[in-house]
């Protein structure tokens, strides 16, 4: 470990990430009635640019006449390259009630992004006196969003999370797919005549998980298109759950289970990381920095390894 210890995520669920569009009113209230840990509701890429304005004005409403429960409650805004998005900080901000917890800011491709919208959402929150911090989160979903991650982890106090935009990526890196995640027929390699299909997504996700763990943010996974495909989705959740992330975003109700279900160790990974801990603890107390548990070794890093999968059963036994 470096001399500056690696800082914590925030201590909450982002199994599942529900996105509906902020046009469709509709939808609000079955959001919140779901099992979704978060809620996003989207000014941006999921309506048109003639609906904006009443997207803007039913998502304000809905901050403060919709029961969220327990839910983080988060809007997603448009890209620092429209007309839009000034206008979406400054009434969610000055309009919306305190219940609305975090922004989403897309199409981040650096740390200068971040400091903009910073610096507006501060000057409205000490104009209009609001007691809650606005967290962000953002998505990395171009080239030049993935070159800047890391600066872009550290660029606020505000960050929460990170998620991977896979169609807006593929599209940025000139990616000859139209597939919003998953397995890519073409991305194969052959091995004695039998193909097998590699991961594209992997390095772009793993690149996340680095500069959130780095700074203490929650990598996430974003959407995967092809909501009739579950089997694709949960295999692309459980690769990325491999690779450290949290949670996963739904663009349909049918894909929240599935993510739950993936980011929540089931009851045998749990009473392993139990008795991974109680094994290490005999051993401290005997002396000893590592032993012997069902006949393989563990040591020191491993109970930061079981402490990744109690912790994360903690927070869900406390929901
Ligand atoms: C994808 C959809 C347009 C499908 O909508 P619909 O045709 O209404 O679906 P169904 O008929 O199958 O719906 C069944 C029931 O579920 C309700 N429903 C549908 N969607 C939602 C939802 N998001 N949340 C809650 N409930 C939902 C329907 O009302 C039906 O209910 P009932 O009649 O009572 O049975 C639609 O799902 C949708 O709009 N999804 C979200 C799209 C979105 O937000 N996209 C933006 C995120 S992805 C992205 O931006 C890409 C990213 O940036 C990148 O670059 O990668
Ligand atoms: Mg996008």
């Amino acid at each position: 470990m470096s001399f500056r210890l690696q800082p914590p995520p925030p201590a909450r669920l982002n199994r599942c990430q529900l996105f509906g569009p902020g046009s469709r009113a509709a939808l609000f209230q079955k959001m919140a009635a779901s099992e979704a840990d978060v809620i996003n509701i989207d000014l941006e890429d999921s309506v048109s640019p003639d609906d904006k304005d009443n997207a803007r004005k039913q998502t304000i409403e809905a901050i403060g006449d919709v029961d969220w429960g327990d839910k983080t409650l988060s809007v997603r805004i448009n890209g620092l390259d429209t007309p839009f998005w000034y206008r979406d900080v400054v009434d969610l901000l000055e309009r919306a009630g305190p219940r609305l917890d975090q922004i989403m800011i897309p199409k981040v491709g650096n740390a200068a992004d971040i400091y903009a919208v910073d610096a507006l959402v501060t000057a409205i929150e000490r104009a209009r006196d609001r007691q809650k911090r606005i967290g962000f989160e953002v998505i990395i979903e171009s080239a030049a969003g993935i070159c800047h991650v890391e600066e872009i982890a550290a660029a606020s106090p505000r960050m929460q999370a990170i998620s991977l935009g896979a169609a807006d990526f593929a599209a940025s890196m000139g990616m000859a797919t139209t597939g919003i995640g998953g397995t890519q027929e073409n991305y194969y390699m052959i091995r004695e005549g039998q193909k097998y299909w590699p991961d594209p997504w992997h390095w772009a996700q793993a690149a996340i998980v680095a500069a959130c763990r780095t700074h203490g943010l929650l990598p996430v996974d974003g959407p995967f298109g092809d909501f009739s495909d579950q089997d694709g989705f949960l295999a692309q959740a459980r690769r990325s759950a491999t690779l450290g992330m949290v949670g996963k975003w739904a663009i349909h109700p049918s894909q929240i289970a599935l993510a739950n279900q993936v980011f929540s160790p089931d009851e045998a990974a749990v009473t392993e990381a139990r008795e991974i801990l109680a094994a290490m603890e005999t051993a401290r107390s005997e002396g000893a920095g590592a032993t012997v548990y069902k006949g393989r070794l563990v040591d020191i890093a491993s109970i930061k390894q079981a402490e990744v999968i109690v912790r994360q059963a903690e927070l869900i036994a406390a929901k």
